[in-house]
């Protein structure tokens, strides 16, 4: 079962949208359902449609209309026409070849402050195309999608993404999820002191290989307790016996939880490809990583338990030297040299329940 973000543990966090980025919503519900629909939008600000019919709404406006704030010229006369109104114009174009991609890159070079990319077929590589063209100029790069899921590709060509969506749906629930996409999370980062160390016998872990490379200072969040967790660091740092493995997190024990982008926690046993992980630094910015595959296999295992700030949790991470948490001064610090008295990085805040992973307010003991 999976659920929609618990908003309580996000307001917890602080959400961060990518400044640049934006998702706009072009509304096909029937005029009747116009106003309901709409002031059901969170966090939306641009609306692809007919400033008349919207007036009044709050929203901003991309149109083919010199009513909207941002008008949308299907021809280089209407641009030209545009900026003599002193009007902030762009560039409508549906992509079928490298012909219409070029005919983008001259609209940009005529000053429109956004293309709108319409591709059907072939959709990627045209996009990468132009991205690889605009992306120092002043120009943004929009494109339209059908999906919440679509506009995750979207926002990922080229690593880089296009600078805004514009999503034709009657859905909220989509608006929300593909919200979701744009928005990161900063985790309040804190110094968590060990007060023990007990090696408890062995038992499985899992090491979560996710498809994205990770550097110095990234890891994941991982506890006993869905308001208690420890940064544990990836394992781009190699040894004389072992080979870096970048993509990797050796997380913890099956029973431990981690907290996924879509606001929820999940138990590391659950983990599977395809999965979303936070990734996170120790200062507390994250970035979402899909799980490649994750490793379950009977290992030695070592029990933490740590002190933030009054709440107190444990973890149970293998016993190993290639396992590591991050200091506060950001130096890493083995599993098998920690002891207690040591500070590392972790995240705690008050106790609350967890129902299949959503955040739930009621009475719990995690001990
Ligand atoms: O088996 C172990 O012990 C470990 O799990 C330690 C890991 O942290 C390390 O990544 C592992 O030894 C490498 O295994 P590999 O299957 O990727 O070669």
């Amino acid at each position: 079962m999976r659920a929609r973000a618990p908003k309580r543990l996000q307001s917890n966090l602080v959400e961060a949208a990518a400044k640049s980025k934006e998702l706009i919503v072009r509304p096909t519900v029937a005029k009747a359902g116009l106003e309901k629909f709409l002031s059901k939008l969170k966090n939306v600000s641009m609306l692809n449609a007919d400033p008349k019919i919207v007036a009044g709404k709050n929203f901003k406006t991309i149109f083919e209309s010199n009513d909207a704030d941002l008008v949308i010229c299907r021809t280089f006369d209407e641009m030209k026409a545009a900026k003599t109104a002193g009007k902030t114009f762009g560039y409508y174009k549906k992509v079928l070849s490298n012909a219409d991609v070029d005919e983008i890159e001259r609209a940009s070079q005529a000053g429109a402050s956004f293309v709108v990319v319409d591709a059907n077929d072939w959709k990627i590589i045209p996009l990468e195309n132009i991205i690889a063209k605009l992306h120092k100029s002043r120009t943004k790069v929009y494109t339209t999608a059908s999906s919440s899921k679509e506009v995750k590709t979207m926002f990922s060509v080229l690593e880089l993404g296009v600078d805004g969506v514009i999503l034709s749906t009657d859905s909220e629930d989509e608006v929300e999820k593909a919200g979701q996409q744009l928005s990161t999370v900063r985790f309040p980062i804190k110094v968590a002191r060990i007060t023990e160390v007990k090696d408890v016998g062995t038992g499985e872990r899992v090491c979560v290989d996710t498809a994205s490379m990770m550097g110095m200072g990234e890891g994941m969040l991982i506890g006993s307790r869905s308001n208690f967790m420890l940064l544990v660091h990836n394992e781009s740092v190699g040894s004389s016996f072992t080979s870096p493995r970048p993509f990797r997190v050796n997380a913890g024990a099956v029973y431990c939880y981690t907290i996924t982008p879509d606001g929820n926690t999940r138990y590391l046993s659950e983990l599977e490809s395809g999965a979303e992980v936070w990734i996170v630094n120790r200062e507390g910015q994250s970035r979402r990583a899909t799980v490649g595959r994750s490793k379950i296999e009977t290992r030695p295992l070592r029990l933490l338990r740590a002190e933030i700030e009054g709440e107190t949790g444990t973890v149970i991470l293998q016993n190993a030297e290639t396992i590591r948490l991050m200091k506060p001064d950001g130096k890493l610090l083995s599993v098998t040299e920690v002891k207690p008295g040591d500070e590392v990085m972790g995240y705690a805040k008050p106790a609350s329940g967890r129902h299949f992973g959503m955040e739930v307010d009621e009475y719990i003991v995690e001990k």
